[in-house]
């Protein structure tokens, strides 16, 4: 026999059935609530799938991301970071209307982690994409700090390497990435990600030469050089931005992507043709997406009372 590693025993611990007779209904309560936000705000969508990869980056999948600072003490948390400015209110509200009714049904016993796992599933399958199943157990953090973030989240202009690298160190690969990028096929980006990429790239004074002309024309007019409106939001996806499909691979080989990272993707050659496979076949990125999901949801998992709580308001830590 050989002893676990750390990945597999983090992984041992989590289940499907983890709440069948603590809470059984819970997935179904989840469920009522993902499918009202959906349709009264559908922006909930991306912004949850964004919160749950933002949330599983820094300290684990443990809920950190959603601790609010205490007023008055000056404690700055993971969500008042600025690489966190921009994850919408709505992905919040998700989590927390959720919250509200599993504990009105089964008092005390789910963790915020794992109800941000189900949420973010539930968005994928309401946006288009595939239904899979996760794994659940995981405990609430007891640490949010805002100077972990920036070291632990990618930036717009990452290299390949830096992805690679940052990625390999929470256990995820090269395909990981590549894969788990595809959630750029729905949501927006506000034009400072990619406003240097628009008219100095690089510091050549050019824009960069692997945009198409005419998504170039399109996002300058949204996107000012100077004095433009710092709300504008464009489309990962020009072509299908609400539906979670493929199309997002098919536009990296068209030059269509927002991010120099996105485009990126696709101008090396170590994850170009990870690109190309999963332009062709959308049900294998689906299985991909679903399984690279459930491995970025075991990152850090916490268990039991020495590093982890189970909060009933997801906003504030229990003692
Ligand atoms: C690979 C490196 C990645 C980089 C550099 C990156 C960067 C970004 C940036 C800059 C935004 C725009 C935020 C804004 O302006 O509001 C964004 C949005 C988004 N990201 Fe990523 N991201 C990465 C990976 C991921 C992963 C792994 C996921 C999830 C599996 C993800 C899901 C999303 C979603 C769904 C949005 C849209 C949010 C919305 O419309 O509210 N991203 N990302
Ligand atoms: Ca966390
Ligand atoms: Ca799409």
């Amino acid at each position: 026999l050989t002893k676990p590693t750390n990945a597999t025993r983090r992984h041992r611990q989590l289940s499907i059935n983890y709440y069948a007779t603590s809470c059984p209904q819970l997935e179904q309560l989840v469920a009522s609530v993902t499918a009202q936000q959906f349709k009264e705000a559908p922006v909930s969508g991306p912004a949850t799938i964004r919160l749950f990869f933002h949330d599983c980056f820094v300290e684990g999948c443990d809920g950190s991301i959603l601790i609010s600072s205490k007023p008055g003490t000056g404690v700055l948390v993971e969500k008042d970071a600025y690489d966190n400015r921009d994850l919408a209110a709505e992905a919040f509200e998700s989590v927390r209307k959720a919250k509200v009714l599993v504990e009105s049904k089964c008092p005390g016993v789910v963790s915020c982690a794992d109800i941000l796992v189900i949420a973010a599933r539930d968005f994928v399958h309401l946006a288009g994409g595939p239904y899979y199943q996760v794994k659940k157990g995981r405990w609430d953090g007891k640490i949010s700090k805002a100077s972990r973030v920036n070291s632990n989240l990618p930036r717009a202009n990452s290299t390949v390497d830096e992805l690679i690298k940052l990625f390999k160190s929470k256990g995820l690969t090269m395909e990981d990435l590549v894969v788990l990028s595809g959630a750029h096929t729905i949501g927006f980006a506000h034009c400072e990600h990619f406003v240097n990429r628009l008219y100095d790239y690089g510091g050549t004074k050019q824009p960069d030469s692997a945009i198409d002309p005419r998504l170039l024309k399109a996002l300058k007019m949204s996107c000012p050089r100077f004095g433009g409106n710092a709300d504008i939001v464009a489309p990962f996806d020009v072509t299908t931005p609400f539906t979670f499909d493929n199309a997002y691979y098919g536009n990296l080989e068209a030059k269509l992507g927002l991010l120099a990272t996105d485009q990126a993707l696709f101008l090396d050659p170590r994850t170009k043709p990870l690109v190309q496979a999963m332009g062709k076949d959308r049900q294998k990125f689906f299985q991909e997406f679903a399984a690279a999901m459930e491995k970025m949801g075991s990152i850090g998992v916490k268990r039991g009372r020495r590093h982890g709580e189970k909060r009933k308001d997801c906003s504030m830590h229990m003692s």
